[in-house]
């Protein structure tokens, strides 16, 4: 069985991204790197962190009119990354030509209701619906238009897995027991994740931030 646990580096420095992912490579199935370090770094700094030999997950959350997005997208071909995150919200259109522009050997995954935001939030954004319903929605058309699955939160997988069988689905907002949320709200462990049908297992600060982040990342594969 591959590991499912990818470690979102958060950091603009690409030294430190070399040294965390050096400590932890043989722990983890592969690195999500975000926009903090995109933007720091580009597509140099990508190129090192991939030298290292993990597979790498490109969390760049595209959002933007369908043509913007799909030049984004062939921007990015040249990494080969294994996977990249976009909007759901940017709509059907939107999702469609990123797929196309994208790499054949890229699974693009459309990120639902952010793991951040509960209903209270939602509502303020104009969306009155649960964010259980606004994932099934959401997911539902990314299906529609072709992506390979999804990020949403522990909360919702089970459901939609249900739905959408052969999904691919991205779980973010992990905590292992007892585990401080800091600014997540909707939060599970990552073993409950795991048995709920989550594909890849996106853990960040409870690795980064540990005082031994290979240990961290140990136990975490350990309660899978
Ligand atoms: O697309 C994501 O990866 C993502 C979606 C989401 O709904 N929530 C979410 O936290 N993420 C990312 O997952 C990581 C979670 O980090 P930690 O909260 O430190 O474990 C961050 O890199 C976020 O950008």
């Amino acid at each position: 069985m591959t590991n499912p646990l990818y470690v979102a580096i958060d950091t603009p420095y690409l030294e430190d991204a070399l040294e965390l992912t050096k400590r932890i490579k043989h722990h983890v199935g592969g690195v999500k790197l975000g926009l903090e370090f995109f933007c720091a770094n580009g597509h140099h700094g990508v190129h090192e962190v991939q030298k290292l030999g993990l597979p790498i997950f490109l969390d760049l959350k595209l959002h933007d009119i369908p043509n913007t997005v799909a030049k984004a997208m062939q921007a990015i071909n040249t990494l080969e990354p294994a996977i990249v995150t976009i909007h759901a919200a940017g709509g059907r259109a939107m999702m469609e030509d990123a797929k196309a522009a994208a790499g054949a050997h890229t699974k693009v995954v459309a990120v639902t209701v952010l793991t951040s935001l509960d209903d209270h939030d939602l509502s303020r954004v104009g969306v009155p619906d649960s964010p259980d319903a606004q994932v099934a929605r959401l997911a539902a058309l990314a299906q529609e238009a072709g992506l390979d699955g999804i990020v949403c939160s522990g909360h919702e997988v089970k459901a939609v897995k249900k739905l959408w069988k052969d999904g691919f689905f991205v779980v973010p907002g992990l905590r292992p027991e007892g585990g401080h949320s800091g600014d997540q709200k909707r939060t599970v462990t990552p073993r409950q994740a795991r048995d709920d049908g989550a594909s890849v297992l996106v853990v960040g600060r409870p690795i980064t931030k540990a005082e031994n982040p290979d240990e961290a990342a140990r136990a975490i594969v350990g309660t899978l």
